[in-house]
């Protein structure tokens, strides 16, 4: 590979949450080929076994089963990521859910457990990991929704959770800079994921894919949801040394759409 296109990721290590499966676990395969050792952290040792089993043919995989919402699992995730692999360059808060309800429907504790898991859940992780990531310098990306950006009807607890988890990102890459540490987000619109094969078979059992990709699309100027390579491979970009200069940011993963639905 030439200068212009290195990645940098030879002899990095990486921890990526939610990375069983899904965006998260593409991710992982990309950077796994580029070189980087990967952490995978889930909740299920099956899913996660699988994922580890597969991408371990392209380099250094582990794997561990946590409950990110868990008390002390930031210290317990980054000391396993330092066992395995020594150091620690790149976080990606990945794990996440969808919430979305109309305010009126939404008790106090989905508020409590949906702040927990996407923003708390970043903010532990961000801060175990820190001292490891001060080293040397590094990278946090934070997986959020453009619903953050632009909250539509019947988007909460889940567009309050992203809104915090890009002014997380924001305030996070002013104070880290000083560390060579950049700290960016991603907004995703609509990929295919297990999150979004439910929604269609709960929407529109009836329909193929491809239909219920075209119907979603009627409102996303490129007309269909996205699949998660394309949305690893900005991840994967914006982690790498090809966006050295790249800080504080937010890109929208979204094919044009600006909102989600
Ligand atoms: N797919 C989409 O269209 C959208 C996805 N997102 C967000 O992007 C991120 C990745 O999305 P997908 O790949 O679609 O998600 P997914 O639902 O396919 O996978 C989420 C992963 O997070 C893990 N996870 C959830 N809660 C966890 C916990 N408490 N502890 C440890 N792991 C946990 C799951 O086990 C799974 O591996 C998530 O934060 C999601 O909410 C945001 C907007 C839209
Ligand atoms: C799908 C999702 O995770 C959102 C909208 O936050």
């Amino acid at each position: 590979m030439s200068d212009l296109m290195n990645f940098g990721y030879e002899g990095k290590a990486a921890v990526i949450t939610g990375s069983s499966k899904g965006i998260g676990r593409e991710t992982a395969e990309q950077m796994v080929k580029l070189g980087a050792k990967v952490m995978l952290v889930a909740r299920g040792e099956t899913a996660l076994k699988e994922a580890a089993d597969e991408l371990s043919q392209y380099g250094e995989v582990a794997y561990i089963a946590q409950d990110i919402t868990e008390a002390g699992a930031g210290e317990t995730i980054v000391e396993a990521v330092i066992k395995a692999f020594g150091r620690l360059d790149i976080l990606v808060n990945n794990a996440g859910s969808s919430f979305a309800e109309n305010f009126e429907d939404v008790e106090l504790s989905d508020w409590e457990q949906d702040i927990d898991l996407k923003v708390m859940s970043a903010v532990k992780m961000s801060k175990a990991a820190l001292p490891h990531l001060k080293k040397q310098g590094g990278a946090v990306l934070n997986l959020t929704a453009v619903m953050g950006k632009t909250p539509q009807p019947n988007s909460l607890p889940t567009t309050v959770s992203r809104s915090a988890g890009l002014a997380l990102t924001k305030a996070m890459s002013k104070d880290l800079g000083k560390y060579n540490l950049r700290v960016n987000a991603v907004c995703i619109g609509l990929i295919r994921s297990d999150q979004i094969e439910k929604r269609w078979q709960k929407q529109a059992p009836d329909l193929s894919w491809e239909e219920f990709s075209a119907r979603s699309g009627e409102k996303i100027p490129l007309g269909r949801i996205g699949n998660t390579a394309e949305a690893a491979n900005v991840i994967t970009f914006l982690c790498s040394d090809l966006a050295s200069y790249v800080s504080g940011t937010a890109v929208n993963i979204d094919g044009g759409s600006g909102h989600a639905w």
